[in-house]
C-alpha cells in the first residue's frame, strides 16, 4: 500500500468554503484525499494549525489530518505566510523522517518550497499542484498582489526540481512553459472536479421554494470568494444592462463572503458590490446572501437559471463545473480554466472579461433560446464526463504510479550535493564582501598606481590560478568594460610553455617564475600572486625574487594565507578553506580589479585632460 503526504500550507479541507482565502484549493485537497484513499491509498494532509482548538492529529474520511504548527495558531492571510515556513518544513521534514512516504503531492507554491526542501533531504519525489502561478497573479493584479516578489525565484526553483507538475486546464501549461521555462515533458493536465453525491440536478421550482425563494421571476446566481479579481462587479454591471434593455423583472443572486449573513465589514467586497448595485438602481434586485455550507449549494446551482462567473483571470474555478452538474448553463469569461470547462454555445456561453455589455447580451440570448433544456442537460453530461473527483484522482493516481516506479530512490542525492556546493559558495562570497572590500580597493588602488606610473603588472599562479593569471592579463591587455582604450600592461608569467618547460626540466619548476621575475621586472613594476594554499613553492620563490627586487606585492590568497601572507605588501585573502570555492571567489575578485583599474585610469584621463596636463593614451580607436 502507498502512503501519499498531501501538503497544503493555507487551505484545509477542514476550511469554510466561500471565505477570502478558502476556495477551490481546500476542495480539491480533501476531495482528492478522500478518493486517494477509496482507491487503497494512505494519505496524510500536511495544513498549517490555524486554531489553538485544533488536535495534531485527527481521522478525517479515511484520511489523517495533521495539523502544522507554524507560526501563530490562528488566521494568518497566505499573503503573509513565507516566514512562517520555515517552521513548516523541519516539522514536516522530522514528521517524514518517522513515517515512510512513497510521494509528496504538493499544493501551492509555499508547500511545495516544503516538498523541495523535503525531497532534496531524503530522497522523497514530489508531485506539484500550484492552483495559481505568482507571475500570471502578478500580472493581472498588480500592486494588489500582497505576494512576496521572493515567490517568483521560490517557484522557478520548484518548476525544476519537482518530478511532475499537474496543470489544471491548457492555459495554466502555457502560463509554466512561457512564463516558468517548465519542461513540457514533466507537465500533466488534470483539471478539478465535482462531487456527483454533492452537486446533481434538483427540479427548479422545489429548490426554489427549500430555498424559500417563491417567485418565478428569472434567477441568476453567482457564487465564490468575494475578491475583487472574481469580476462580480462586471456581472452586476452586465444584469443591470440587460435588465434596462429588457425591461425584464429578475434577480442576481450573490453567495459568498466571510459570514452565513452578508456583512460589509467582514467581507469589504460586499460594500463595494453593494455600491455598483446602488449606482445602477438595481440595489433591490441584487441579492447577497452570505456564505452558505456546501451542502446547500446544490439547491442555489439548481434554483438558477444561468450561473455567472467572470473574473478577470481564474487558474481553473471549480463553480462552473458544480453549476453544470446541477444542469445550470454557465455564462464564463474566456479566461483560464473557465475557457475550458464551459463549451461556448453548449453548455454555456463565453464572454470576454471585463465586458459587461456582452453579459448582457448572452443573458438575453440564453432567456430566448428555446433549447435552454438542451443546454442543461449538455452541461450534466460533460460534467459528469470530464470532471469528477473520482475520474480526477484516477488520473492523479495514474501519475503517482508513475512517478514511483521511475524514482530511483536516493539517500544522498546529486540535489543534495548541488545545493550544498551552492550553499558553501553564497557563504565563501558573503563572507569574503563583510571582509575583504578594504583590501580589494587597496589592491585595485596598487594595480593602478603601477601602471598609471608607466610599470607593468607581472601576474601568476598555478593550474586554476595559471588560468586565472592569464584570464586577468586578457581582460586588461584586451578590453573589459570600457571600449577604445589603450592596453593595460599586465604580462602573465604561466604563457610561455617553451620557457617553462625548459627551465622546470632543467633547473627546477620551483624558480619557473622567479626567473622571470628576474629577467622582465623593472622599478615600479608590481608582482601579482593567485594562490589558494599561499604554500606554493614556486610562488614563494617568485614573491622572494620581487621583494629583493623592491616591487609591489599583491597576493589573492585563501585558507589562512600560508606563507605568501607574509610575503605579500597587500593580501587579499578569501575566508574560506574549499579551493574551489576560495577560487570562485578569487575570479570574482579579479574581475572586480579589472573594473576598479578601468575605472581609475579613466578618470585619470578624464582628470588630466581638464588640468590640461599630458594625456596618457587610454584612448585608441579600437
Ligand atoms: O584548479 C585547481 C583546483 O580547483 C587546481 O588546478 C589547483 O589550482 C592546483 O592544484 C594548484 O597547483 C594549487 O596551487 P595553489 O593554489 O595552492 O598555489
Ligand atoms: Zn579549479
Amino acid at each position: 500500500m502507498k502512503r501519499i503526504a498531501l501538503i497544503s500550507e493555507h487551505a484545509s479541507p477542514l476550511g469554510t468554503f466561500g471565505g477570502a482565502d478558502s476556495g477551490g484549493q481546500n476542495v480539491y485537497v480533501g476531495q482528492v484525499a478522500k478518493h486517494l484513499a477509496v482507491l487503497g491509498y494512505e494519505v496524510d494532509i500536511f495544513t498549517r494549525r490555524d486554531c489553538p482548538k485544533l488536535p495534531e492529529i485527527i481521522s478525517w474520511n479515511g484520511v489523517r489530518i495533521i495539523h502544522v504548527p507554524a507560526g501563530a495558531s490562528k488566521y494568518i492571510c497566505k499573503e503573509e505566510l513565507l516566514p512562517c515556513m520555515e517552521e513548516f518544513t523541519a516539522y514536516v521534514l522530522n514528521f517524514c523522517q518517522s513515517t515512510h512516504y512513497d510521494l509528496i503531492h504538493a499544493n501551492f507554491w509555499m508547500s511545495a518550497m516544503v516538498a523541495a526542501e523535503v525531497k532534496r533531504s531524503l530522497g522523497i519525489p514530489f508531485v506539484v499542484t500550484f492552483h495559481a502561478l505568482g507571475r500570471v497573479r502578478r500580472f493581472y493584479q498588480g500592486k494588489a498582489d500582497g505576494f512576496p516578489d521572493a515567490r517568483f525565484a521560490i517557484e522557478d526553483r520548484i518548476v525544476a526540481e519537482a518530478d511532475f507538475i499537474i496543470a489544471e486546464c491548457p492555459q495554466d501549461q502555457e502560463d509554466l512553459l512561457c512564463l516558468y521555462h517548465a519542461n513540457p515533458e514533466k507537465i500533466a493536465i488534470i483539471p478539478c472536479g465535482f462531487d456527483p453525491s454533492e452537486f446533481y440536478p434538483i427540479e427548479k421550482t422545489h429548490a426554489r421554494a427549500f430555498l424559500g425563494l417563491n417567485s418565478t421571476e428569472p434567477l441568476i446566481l453567482q457564487l465564490g470568494r468575494l475578491v475583487p479579481r472574481k469580476g462580480v462587479d462586471t456581472a452586476i454591471c452586465g444584469f443591470a444592462k440587460w435588465l434596462q434593455q429588457n425591461r425584464v423583472s429578475a434577480q442576481l443572486l450573490i453567495v459568498g463572503g466571510e459570514s452565513e449573513t452578508p456583512d460589509a465589514s467582514l467581507t469589504p467586497e460586499i460594500g463595494r458590490l453593494r455600491a455598483i448595485a446602488r449606482r445602477h438602481s438595481i440595489e433591490d434586485q441584487v441579492r447577497f446572501v452570505g456564505r452558505k455550507c456546501r451542502d446547500l449549494l446544490k439547491y442555489y446551482y439548481s434554483a438558477a437559471d444561468v450561473f455567472i462567473t467572470t473574473p478577470i483571470y481564474e487558474p481553473f474555478g471549480i463553480t462552473p463545473i458544480e453549476a453544470m452538474a446541477c444542469g445550470t448553463p454557465v455564462i464564463g469569461s474566456r479566461v483560464g480554466g473557465v475557457k475550458f470547462t464551459v463549451k461556448d454555445e453548449e453548455t454555456g456561453y463565453l464572454v470576454p472579461a471585463k465586458n459587461p455589455q456582452a453579459i448582457a447580451d448572452k443573458l438575453t440570448t440564453l432567456y430566448a433560446n428555446p433549447h435552454r433544456d438542451l443546454m442543461s442537460q449538455q452541461a450534466i453530461h460533460r460534467a459528469q464526463e470530464y470532471f469528477t473527483w473520482q475520474q480526477v484522482t484516477h488520473d492523479i493516481a495514474a501519475l503517482y504510479t508513475k512517478i514511483i516506479q521511475n524514482h530511483k530512490p536516493v539517500t544522498n542525492s546529486t540535489l543534495v550535493e548541488i545545493d550544498s556546493s551552492f550553499a558553501a559558495a553564497i557563504d565563501a562570497f558573503t563572507r569574503s564582501r563583510q571582509q575583504l572590500i578594504p583590501a580589494i580597493s587597496q589592491a585595485a588602488q596598487a594595480i593602478f598606481e603601477c601602471v598609471n606610473a608607466g610599470g607593468k603588472v607581472l601576474v601568476c599562479g598555478n593550474g586554476g590560478s595559471a588560468a586565472d593569471a592569464q584570464h586577468f592579463a586578457a581582460e586588461l591587455v584586451g578590453r573589459f568594460r570600457v571600449p577604445h582604450r589603450a592596453g593595460v600592461p599586465i604580462l602573465a608569467l604561466t604563457a610561455d610553455t617553451a620557457f617553462l618547460t625548459a627551465w622546470a626540466n632543467d633547473v627546477g619548476f620551483e624558480y619557473v617564475f622567479s626567473r622571470q621575475v628576474e629577467t622582465f621586472a623593472k622599478p615600479g613594476d608590481l608582482l601579482l600572486g593567485i594562490s589558494t594554499s599561499g604554500r606554493s613553492p614556486n610562488m614563494i620563490a617568485a614573491f622572494k625574487t620581487a621583494r629583493s627586487q623592491q616591487l609591489r606585492r599583491v597576493a589573492l590568497l585563501g585558507n589562512d594565507g600560508g606563507e605568501l601572507l607574509n610575503l605579500a605588501d597587500i593580501a587579499v585573502v578569501v575566508p574560506a578553506f574549499d579551493t574551489q570555492r576560495i577560487q570562485e571567489v578569487q575570479i570574482f575578485v579579479l574581475h572586480l580589479l579589472c573594473e576598479l583599474v578601468e575605472q581609475f585610469l579613466l578618470q585619470s584621463t578624464q582628470d588630466l585632460r581638464l588640468c590640461g596636463g599630458k594625456e596618457m593614451s587610454f584612448n585608441e580607436p579600437y
